[in-house]
């Protein structure tokens, strides 16, 4: 049987060299369409979209619901496994976006900063 480590080394493995991309790309949406999608709806002021409401809010808004993910994330991967990470993380980077959105950031601006 596989230790943990060599099944995530294949999962990273297999990310990497982009395997099993393809049947999930429909439901799929990296970061970048994400910040489009969002900062367009935001532009527009798209009726009926959370995003625009949470940003209507303000920062402060914004800012606890960052915190609440952020601590939903490290308590997924205390006790609650890799799924749920992955579910909470991209909770995270949504909530992040707006935090973006919302100082007028793009995403070039954060991955200058990588
Ligand atoms: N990826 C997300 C996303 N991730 C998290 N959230 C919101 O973040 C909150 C966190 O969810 P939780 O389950 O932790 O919270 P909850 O307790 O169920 O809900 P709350 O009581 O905290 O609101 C929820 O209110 C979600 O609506 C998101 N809302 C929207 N998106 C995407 O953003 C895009 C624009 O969405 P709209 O602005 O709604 O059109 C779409 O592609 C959506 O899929």
């Amino acid at each position: 049987m596989d230790s943990p480590s060599s099944v995530q080394n294949d999962h990273f493995c297999d990310w990497r060299e982009g395997r099993g991309k393809e049947g999930a790309r429909e439901a799929m949406k990296t970061f970048d369409e994400l910040y489009l999608e969002l900062a367009e709806k935001w532009r527009e002021r798209t009726p009926g979209s959370g995003s625009v409401d949470a940003l209507d809010k303000g920062i402060h808004h914004i800012g606890k619901k960052l915190l609440e993910e952020a601590a939903e994330t490290w308590m997924a991967a205390e006790y609650e496994g890799a799924e749920r990470v992955a579910e909470e993380l991209s909770q995270l980077l949504y909530w992040s976006q707006l935090v973006m959105i919302s100082a007028g950031l793009t995403p070039h601006d954060v991955y200058s900063r990588l």
